[in-house]
């Protein structure tokens, strides 16, 4: 008999511990998609991919010749319009290329993959996946987050979180939530661990 695959997609809002769990799949021996890398990895060698985003937005090379991401974050969460043509071109190249992931895993036998990404609920990503889990976190903790994260400015920070939808959208269009608002990431890591492992253990029944 051929193993189902069960396919747990993740989203939420930017620093709300998504990459955490992610890893926690990983240690449970799933295989994890994070989309943010899939697009990024697209980026830096889909020639058409840039071509159409340099068409749409005008020049974005940074001084080594790549697509500057930051100088296009800063056009396009400023501009509700601007970032809705952004998915359209990033989430067709994205799309196609987490389909193929996601494939190649299933062909492997391999039990349990997480797709972690941005506009899972709005994108073709959330019909391919057996259970769909917000994780959130209040705003001003996640800004702290990602400026710590990253070494962004307060700013740029709070542009890209207010960009996003609100945590009820995520929470609404899942079927699970995980609140993230401990001041350890190891706790919640254990928190991810135990919820992972019951969605687990509910599609092996
Ligand atoms: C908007 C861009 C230029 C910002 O670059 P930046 O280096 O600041 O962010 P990075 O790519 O590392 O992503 C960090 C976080 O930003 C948020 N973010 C990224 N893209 C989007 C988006 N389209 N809408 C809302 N938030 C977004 C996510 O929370 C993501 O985890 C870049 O992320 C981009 O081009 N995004 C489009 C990719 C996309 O739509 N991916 C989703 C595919 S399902
Ligand atoms: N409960 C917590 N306490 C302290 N730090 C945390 C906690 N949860 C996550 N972090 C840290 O906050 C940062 C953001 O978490 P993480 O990268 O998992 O979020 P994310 O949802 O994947 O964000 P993005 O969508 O922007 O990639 C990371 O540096 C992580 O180690």
């Amino acid at each position: 008999m051929v193993k189902q695959m069960t396919v747990l997609g993740i989203t939420g809002p930017t620093g709300a511990g998504k990459t955490t769990l992610l890893k926690e799949v990983e240690k449970l021996g799933g295989a994890v998609i994070d989309c943010d890398a899939v697009y990024h990895d697209l980026l830096e060698r889909d020639g058409a991919l840039q071509h159409s985003l340099e068409k749409t937005f005008g020049p974005l090379r940074d001084e080594r010749g790549a697509i500057d991401r930051k100088k296009l974050g800063t056009i396009v969460f400023g501009d509700p319009e601007k970032l809705r043509q952004l998915n359209i071109i990033a989430q067709t190249a994205t799309v196609r290329r987490t389909q193929e992931l996601l494939e190649g895993y299933r062909g492997k036998g391999i039990a349990l993959a997480a797709i972690d990404a941005i506009a899972l609920l709005e994108s073709p990503l959330a019909k391919l996946c057996d259970v769909t889990l917000a994780v959130v976190a209040p705003a001003e903790i996640r800004v702290k987050r990602i400026m710590d994260r990253e070494g962004i400015t307060e700013e740029y920070a709070w542009l890209r979180v207010k960009a996003q939808k609100s945590d009820e959208y995520f929470v609404k269009g899942c079927d699970r939530t995980l609140v993230n608002d401990c001041d350890q990431v190891e706790e919640f890591a254990l928190q991810a661990k135990a919820l992972v492992e019951s969605i687990l253990q509910e599609h092996i029944q």
